[in-house]
């Protein structure tokens, strides 16, 4: 069976500003995803993580090579692909009921199956109570909690979320990464999730795709074959520890590099 996602022979080389050089962003790049798969893209800065990310969006297109989802051609922006960024994008202008529903309305889903849909997905981020709030009455962990639930109510085919957590305390980034990990145990959906964080990484993944300095691409890819449900104790076994260990190493050099460039 073919994979979910293809990424095949995906580079991105942005052109010179004023004259200067042109960058590349990525280096020739190839991966497949099969469905429900939960991978982590961890790399240092500028590698090219989020380029990547938004190339299987369609919101950049890639200089060579392809993408293809559920054997479609990827050639922009789609109800099929949800996203959450790092920085909070919810409309200021609507509700948190309304910013959840937002995608389910552009589809033109019938109001009693639109709201049944909205309902559940805040119970699920436990939003429960704060539905008819403001985005700016919310912390940052509640409006990430938001975002992904607008990604989710669109029952998109793949998940994509690019730092969601980054901006993020620690004691809420940990609990918004078990929420997300049960919401994933539960609903099961293809993810792809990126991150600079190894211990996020490793503990979300079901694989963990490392990338090289700028310009980045694929190091590695190491299974986690960490049993489900995952609770964040799980953090501290030597399994855990072994995985994170490796992937330090692995990324300390490309990070080393990272900061000598340039
Ligand atoms: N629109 C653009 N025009 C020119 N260069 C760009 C553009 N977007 C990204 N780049 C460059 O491409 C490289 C990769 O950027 P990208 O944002 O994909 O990296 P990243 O791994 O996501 O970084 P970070 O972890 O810091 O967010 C960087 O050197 C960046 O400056």
């Amino acid at each position: 069976m073919s994979a979910e996602l293809v990424i095949s022979n995906v580079s991105r080389v942005f052109p010179g500003v004023n004259g200067g050089q042109p960058v590349t962003a990525l280096q020739p790049t190839d991966l497949e995803i099969p469905r429900n798969d939960f991978v982590t893209i961890l790399g240092p800065s500028g590698c090219g993580k989020s380029t990547l990310l938004r190339i299987v969006a369609g919101l950049d297109r890639p200089t060579t090579g392809s993408v293809t989802l559920a054997g479609q051609p990827v050639t922009g922006p789609g109800a099929d692909r949800g996203m959450v960024f790092q920085s909070y994008t919810l409309f200021p202008w609507l509700t948190i009921r309304d910013n959840v529903a937002f995608g389910l309305r552009e589809k033109g889903v019938p109001e009693r199956e639109k709201w049944e849909i909205v309902d559940s997905y805040i119970d699920k981020v436990g939003l429960r109570g704060f539905e008819n709030h403001w985005p700016k009455q919310l912390s940052g962990g509640m409006q990430q909690r938001t975002a992904i639930a607008r990604a989710l109510a669109n029952n998109p085919r793949i998940l994509l979320l690019d730092e969601p957590f980054g901006a993020l305390d620690n004691q809420t980034r940990g609990l918004m990464q078990e929420l997300l990990l049960g919401i994933w145990e539960r609903e099961v959906k293809t993810v792809i999730f990126v991150t600079h964080d190894i211990e996020e990484a490793v503990f979300m993944a079901s694989r963990v795709v490392t990338m090289t300095a700028r310009p980045g691409r694929i190091k590695s890819i190491t299974p986690v074959d960490l049993p489900h449900p995952r609770h964040y104790t799980v953090k501290s076994s030597p399994e855990f520890s072994a995985l994170r260990l490796k992937l330090t190493e692995e990324i300390r050099s490309e990070a080393i590099m990272a900061a000598t460039d340039g």
